[in-house]
């Protein structure tokens, strides 16, 4: 049933971008557009306009940015922008640069305003305002002030200290707030964002996530043609969907390869086969590669280098089951030429870099890829957020413990022992990590958590006191956290009794742990796992 079809419809969904001017919540307002079903991608404000509008946007929403629009140095944008019949809105910064942009002012006026604020709307019948109530809570971070809108746009609304905080010309289809509709504290912020798109923009909200499946389908038929793919699969939610899309589009010239590096969580290997091969009945190759990883890790404690390695590592195992594969069915080396990975649209963002934008640590999949790579790549999810995955995931009808499995780095346990990666170090740390999730699920909370790194500090030993005996031994760290799309998090607040018998019974059951100890520090500044 594997048969190249025609080349993927030339069909690029109607496009809303955001210019991010270092925005913290630039990837979050790209996410809402799409919540409000319109496809939406983050551009860098020091793309030239022509290109942006080469891309054909719908409309533009500029977003928020740590600079003063009049310091030195400051992102602008050409007013070219403002010109060419493309709907925009700006939000704190964004509309600010468009005040300064077409006439109107904004100065350092001391009136400062950070968090939840008092919005009144002075024109409930507007564009972004109707239907939504005179007096409303916005969260407001700004330093910098409007004072006088631009000519042509009315004022449509105010705050106690900020005269425009919100202005609209319907006849340019220009639009901004001083506020951040983006976020849920903004308690009408998805409505007023929805009526730009909708009824100022006239965009049609038809984007939807089985498109996706569609294009993709489509698309990956063509790149493929009659040659054959392998697809990492470790079992977790991104490369489950992934493999699905592609075994939708080219069935047995699939075969997903499953590494087990031996960095593992108990029982996970097993689980790759009942869940994902029962469901999709996908051809699965497993590689033992434990011993390889465990040699090429031997004395390495720098989180980095560990990341480096293991990523190596898994190209050079694809290599070799490429080849297996190959000798297998006799074919020329290059008829298995793709490598489907799940990379989703936040690891293109971050490791894509906005100017100036530091390298926190190389993901296994993206900075840690070796340079030598001779595998085409095939990223069926580089576009999506994770909720996003997770419901094409549900419309392809796989199953649930896969659909809402938490995340787990590829590199697994290797950067959860802060320390050298031992044998034994690792034994120790599946079962405490198998404990806390045992006791987490019978608790009914894995829904409520984004994940739970249980770490262990390799290095670090503790005096205890044990059977009357005295003890020497390590801690266990426990890093529960609750996110939206893991690049920020707050560390969640779980039930006392909960930690209580997580922490008895590691202790209890695991040789050489004496100390459980909660890691509770938010995403910044901690990142959610250690290394
Ligand atoms: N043990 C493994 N064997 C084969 N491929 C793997 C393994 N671990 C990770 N990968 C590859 O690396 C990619 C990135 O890993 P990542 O953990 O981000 O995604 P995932 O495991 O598919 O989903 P999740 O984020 O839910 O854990 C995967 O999509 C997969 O292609
Ligand atoms: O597949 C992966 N390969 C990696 O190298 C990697 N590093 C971190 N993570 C996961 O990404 C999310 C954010 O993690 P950090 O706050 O630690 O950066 C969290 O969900 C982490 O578990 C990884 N996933
Ligand atoms: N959040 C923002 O976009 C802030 C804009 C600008 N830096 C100000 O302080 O007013
Ligand atoms: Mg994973």
């Amino acid at each position: 049933m594997a048969s190249a079809t025609p080349a993927a419809p030339d069909h690029t969904p109607d496009v809303v971008l955001v210019v991010d001017f270092g925005a913290q919540y630039a990837q979050l307002i790209a996410r809402r557009v799409r919540e409000a079903r319109v496809y939406s991608e983050i551009v860098p404000s020091t793309m030239p306009v022509e290109e942006m509008l080469a891309k054909n946007p719908k409309a533009i929403i500029l977003s928020g940015g740590p600079s003063s629009v009049y310091a030195e140095g400051a992102p602008s944008l050409d007013t070219a922008i403002f010109e060419a019949g493309v709907p925009v809105f700006g939000m704190c910064y964004g509309f600010q640069l468009m005040a300064v942009a077409l006439g109107g002012t904004v100065d350092d006026n001391g009136a400062r305003e950070y968090g939840r604020t008092a919005l009144s709307v002075s024109k409930p019948g507007s564009t972004l305002f109707e239907g939504t109530p005179t007096e409303q809570s916005v969260w407001m971070s700004h330093g910098d002030a409007c004072s006088a809108a631009p000519a042509g746009f009315a004022v449509t609304a105010s705050t106690d200290v900020v005269p425009v905080a919100a202005f609209e010309d319907d006849a340019r289809k220009l639009y901004g707030v001083q506020y951040h509709p983006e976020v849920l504290h903004s308690t009408h912020g998805q409505q007023i964002l929805e009526h730009f798109l909708y009824r100022g923009a006239g965009i049609a909200p038809d984007w939807t996530t089985t498109n996706v499946v569609e294009e993709q389908v489509a698309a990956i038929r063509a790149q493929v043609g009659t040659k054959r793919a392998i697809c990492g699969l470790s079992g977790g939610v991104d490369s489950s969907v992934a493999a699905a899309i592609v075994q939708k589009a080219i069935g047995s010239q699939l075969t997903c390869v499953y590494v087990d590096h031996g960095l593992q969580r108990k029982g996970e290997s097993e689980q790759v086969e009942k869940d994902f091969v029962a469901a999709t009945g996908v051809q699965l190759k497993v590689v033992d590669a434990e011993e390889r990883f465990l040699t090429a890790l031997a004395g390495v404690t720098d989180p980095e280098t560990k990341r480096k390695i293991i990523g190596r590592e898994f190209i050079r195992v694809f290599e070799q089951a490429q080849a297996e594969l190959v000798a297998e069915a006799g074919a020329a080396g290059e008829d298995v030429a793709f490598l489907v990975q799940g990379t989703l649209y936040p690891d293109v963002v971050e490791s894509g870099g906005g100017t100036g934008t530091a390298n926190i640590k190389s993901h296994h999949n993206v900075g840690g890829l070796p340079d030598d790579i001779e595998f085409e790549l095939i990223e069926p999810l580089r576009k999506l957020f994770k909720d996003e995955v997770r419901m094409v995931g549900q419309e392809l009808g796989l199953p649930e413990e896969i659909v809402q499995r938490q995340p787990f780095p590829g590199p697994g346990l290797g950067i959860r022992i802060v320390g050298e990666v031992t044998k034994e170090r690792l034994d120790l740390l599946r079962e405490a990590d198998f404990i806390a999730r045992e006791e987490l699920t019978a608790a009914g909370l894995d829904r409520e958590i984004w994940q739970c790194p249980v770490v262990l500090l390799a290095d670090v030993r503790s005096v205890g006191v044990q059977g009357d005996g005295r003890t020497y031994g390590h801690p266990i760290v426990l890093r529960p956290v609750s996110s939206e799309d893991a690049m920020t998090a707050d560390w969640s607040r779980l039930p006392y009794d909960v930690l209580a018998k997580i922490s008895t019974r590691i202790t209890n059951e695991v040789a050489d742990v004496n100390r459980v100890v909660l890691d509770v520090t938010s995403k910044p500044p901690g990142t959610i796992e250690w290394e």
